[in-house]
């Protein structure tokens, strides 16, 4: 364990604002996660050349006294004996609360990591405030102001004293994942029901990416990553309608990802925007699975409903169709076994003997129309890399291809590679290139 570093305090006195500042980000991240209880987040910092972990301890919403002492209970079991350097946050604004006092018990067994960090100090006549915080007994104290940032450098001067390593390690290896949908169409009921349980084994690590939240979990001994952009604050002065700014967002996320779930509406079946959605990840190559979520209150049978999918969704012919109630966790479990699926042919990996193979009996059973008279040939075919599977054919007249035939080869390709639930990049070039 290296270089923890642990916000804990009371509801509102600032935690989140402070860990933002200090993980850099303007408008970074997680004001509230949509619905899911974050008991805590993680990001990876930086100062004077020192690379720590942030852990905002968030999560303390209790109702009444009793139920904070129970949270507080939690975080000092779970996450103070790891850690490095325990920032104890207080409302410099507001005085001295009980709950502070209750909060410092704990921690006194701790007291030589402690630092008192006093906050909401935003100018010069408030710094009379801080004195009256002595009495909870903690030798450093600093007083800031989180929001301008005013102290915290002189604060992480003081953090990095305590931590003893360079460098740290996160882990950031799975199958991310990003839902991608409209407005109410039940991606944050979706994300809940995958994420309750014991599934979420690790938390989210935030400043990976400039704009998006990465949730590592896990499931059946497979890492997963959830890519969520939902929790992230927006900029306040944004101009664009926002329409723009949500599909801004989903192409933020589909980018990120390897596999897409594109969620519906099974009450309303697949509507322009969800094609537009779907365009989105075709295009971009991905992996997709479409959830046709809200079952219950489908007018269609599954049956009926996969058959409109098809044929409005008919470029995500690849993409396999799960139907959920996210509500009831109902299809869950398969939406993430399909998601390892396709993520395992998304990052299929083929030799150019077998390639050729297949290239050749498909140009066998159905060549392209010749061209101008000719013949048209393909001299040699490899798979180029993963994530899409690319495969690139070195032909005599690349303009040959033309758009109809290739969407042809392209299925015959996932047929004969195997590849039957994720896209084939297909790149066709001459001899010259
Ligand atoms: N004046 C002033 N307000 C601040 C400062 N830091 C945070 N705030 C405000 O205090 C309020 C609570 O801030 P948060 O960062 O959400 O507090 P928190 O401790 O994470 O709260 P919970 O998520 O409920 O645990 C917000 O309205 C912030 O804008 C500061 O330095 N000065
Ligand atoms: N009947 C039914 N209702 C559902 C189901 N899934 C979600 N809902 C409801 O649909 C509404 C929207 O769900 P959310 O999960 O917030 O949808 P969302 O796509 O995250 O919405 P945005 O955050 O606006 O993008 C909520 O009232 C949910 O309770 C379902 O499977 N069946």
């Amino acid at each position: 364990m290296s270089n923890r570093v642990v916000i804990i305090g009371r509801p509102n006195v600032g935690k989140s604002t402070l860990f933002n500042r200090i993980i850099g980000k303007r408008y970074a991240i997680v004001e509230d996660y949509p619905g899911v209880t974050r008991d805590k987040i993680e990001a990876k910092a930086e100062w004077a050349g020192k690379e720590f972990i942030i852990v905002d301890t968030g999560g303390l919403v209790p109702e009444t006294k009793d139920e904070l002492i129970r949270e507080v209970k939690k975080v000092v079991e779970q996450e103070i004996p790891k850690a490095d350097v325990i920032l104890f946050v207080v409302d410099g604004k507001e005085g001295l609360n009980p709950l502070d006092q209750e909060i410092a018990k704990y921690l006194y067994p701790y007291a030589d990591k402690v630092l008192l960090v006093v906050n909401k100090i935003d100018n010069l006549r408030q710094e009379k405030n801080v004195a009256e915080f002595y009495t909870l007994g903690f030798e450093k104290i600093f007083p800031i102001s989180a929001q301008h940032g005013k102290g915290v450098g002189e604060l992480l001067d003081e953090v990095v004293k305590y931590l003893k390593e360079e460098k740290v390690e996160t882990v950031e290896e799975g199958i991310k994942v990003a839902f991608i949908g409209r407005p109410n169409v039940g991606k944050s009921s979706l994300v809940n029901a995958i994420l309750k349980d014991e599934r979420v084994i690790v938390s989210p690590i935030a400043g990976t990416t400039r704009d998006a939240i990465e949730i590592p979990f896990r499931w059946k001994d497979k890492n997963f990553i959830l890519i969520d952009t939902a929790g992230v604050r927006r900029p306040s002065n944004v101009e664009y309608g926002i329409e723009f700014y949500s599909v801004g967002r989903s192409l933020k996320a589909i980018d990120l990802a390897d596999v897409c779930c594109l969620v519906i509406d099974a009450s309303e079946g697949p509507t322009r925007q969800d094609k537009r959605l779907g365009g989105l990840i075709e295009r971009r190559y991905k992996g997709c699975v479409i959830v046709a979520n809200k079952m219950d209150i489908s007018p269609w049978s599954e049956e009926e409903l996969e058959g409109i999918i098809r044929k409005e969704l008919f470029f995500l012919d690849f993409a396999p169709i799960v139907f959920t109630v996210a509500t009831k966790g109902k299809g869950v479990e398969e939406l993430l076994n399909w998601i390892d699926v396709v993520y395992k042919d998304y990052t299929k990996q083929h030799k150019t003997s077998f390639v050729n193979r297949a290239v050749h009996k498909i140009l066998s059973e159905k060549p392209p129309p010749r061209y101008r008279g000719k013949e048209v040939k393909v001299y040699y075919a490899f798979q180029e890399s993963t994530k899409p599977p690319t495969i690139v054919l070195i032909t005599n007249y690349p303009d040959a291809w033309k758009e109809n035939y290739k969407r042809f080869f392209i299925k015959k390709l996932r047929e004969y590679l195997n590849i039957k639930y994720a896209p084939i990049k297909l790149v066709i070039k001459g001899r010259e290139d």
